[in-house]
């Protein structure tokens, strides 16, 4: 094969790569996208997500390596912008808003080099004239073409994703806290226990002690900074399948899949810990608040979320008598 022969072929096929990453990029960060919403309580469908978000990755890779080095960097761009977009799913409990910005912002950057690129190669062919060289130019400019097109189609997407992102997140949160709010919590719970076919879950419900007294004591915006308080430390003590609510007052909820009693015992004396280690600082004072948690555990056998409900309900009742800043679980002993 001639040289020039040789070069086309490595056109052709590097043309191939570029409009297949392009594609298989594109259609992977609109299904990530598309799924999202139901990503966000149902662990499997992240799954899901997660196998096309690398997918997209493992071609964009590949053709990156094949590619000149415009490209290289076009395709980095584009799995930048996958897996930031990845990380969208796995970061349910942080605001998506953030991440749609930095992809915003991504591909805005990508466009303005896209376009630059474009330019001078274009100015290149015309003063240059047609030769093997600018042949090759000439396939980098028509995949920075097609990624412009790509990015142009994007962002208005984006945009209107955020803008339901944002709506729904009104709807779905407390206005104090940014917690799931009480409606959006049993929604979120009633899927994954429908989801869990014979799976351990655990409920906890989790009420400050006295927050009564705390509030008389130090003022109505003082008792908001400690609710605030308590749901950072609630978040930030439990995992990304975890699903952590406000179910109305100094009253919250915790739904953790997969999770046996004794483990829930330990999780929920480790938040004990954690709350005692994190008081509320308000107008220089500190506010030390404590927390009883009633725990009830799925076993394998159907449980419905009202009976989970009113059994953690029942545990907290008891570690409220028992004296408080305690976790009591659910045994069936306490029906009797
Ligand atoms: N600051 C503030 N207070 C609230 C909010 N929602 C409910 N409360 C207050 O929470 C208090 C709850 O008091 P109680 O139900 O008596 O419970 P408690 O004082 O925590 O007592 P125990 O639960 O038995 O330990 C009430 O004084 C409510 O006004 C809120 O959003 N912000």
């Amino acid at each position: 094969m001639s040289v020039t022969a040789h070069l086309y072929s490595d056109i052709a096929l590097f043309t191939l790569l570029a409009c297949l990453s392009l594609f298989s990029a594109t259609y992977a960060l609109f299904t990530g996208i598309a799924k999202y919403e139901h990503a966000s309580v149902q662990p499997k469908l992240a799954r899901q997500t997660r196998f096309f978000f690398f997918v997209g990755l493992g071609i964009v890779t590949v053709a990156s390596t094949l590619g000149s080095v415009a490209n290289a960097i076009t395709s980095l761009m584009m799995a930048v912008m996958l897996l930031l977009c990845d990380g969208a799913f796995y970061q349910q409990k942080k605001p998506v808003q953030t991440l749609f910005t930095v992809i915003r912002a991504t591909l805005v950057v990508h466009a303005f080099v896209m376009f630059f690129q474009g330019t001078v190669i274009f100015v290149q062919m015309a003063s240059g004239g047609e030769s093997d060289t600018q042949a090759l130019f000439n396939v980098t400019l028509l995949s920075h073409l097609l990624l412009t097109i790509a990015t142009a189609a994007l962002l208005p997407l984006l945009h209107t994703i955020s803008k339901k992102e944002y709506w729904k997140k009104v709807a779905n949160h407390d206005d104090l806290t940014g917690l799931l709010s009480r409606r959006a919590f049993i929604a979120s719970a009633l899927d994954i226990i429908n989801q869990q076919e014979n799976g351990h879950f655990s409920l906890l419900i989790v009420d400050i002690d006295y927050f009564k007294q705390i509030n008389d004591q130090y003022g109505h915006q003082a008792g908001d900074e400690v609710l605030r308080t308590l749901a950072t430390t609630l978040e930030s003590g439990t995992r990304d399948n975890d699903i952590v609510g406000r179910l109305g007052g100094e009253e919250f909820a915790i739904l953790m899949p997969g999770l046996s009693a004794d483990f829930a015992q330990v999780v929920a004396n480790r938040m004990l810990d954690r709350i005692a280690d994190n008081s509320t600082t308000f107008n220089d004072v500190d506010i030390q608040a404590t927390v009883s948690i009633g725990i009830a555990t799925s076993t394998g056998i159907m449980t419905t979320w009202d009976e989970l409900f009113s059994q953690a309900d029942s545990a907290l009742y008891t570690a409220k008598q028992r004296g408080r800043n305690l976790v009591f679980t659910y045994t069936p002993a306490m029906q009797a």
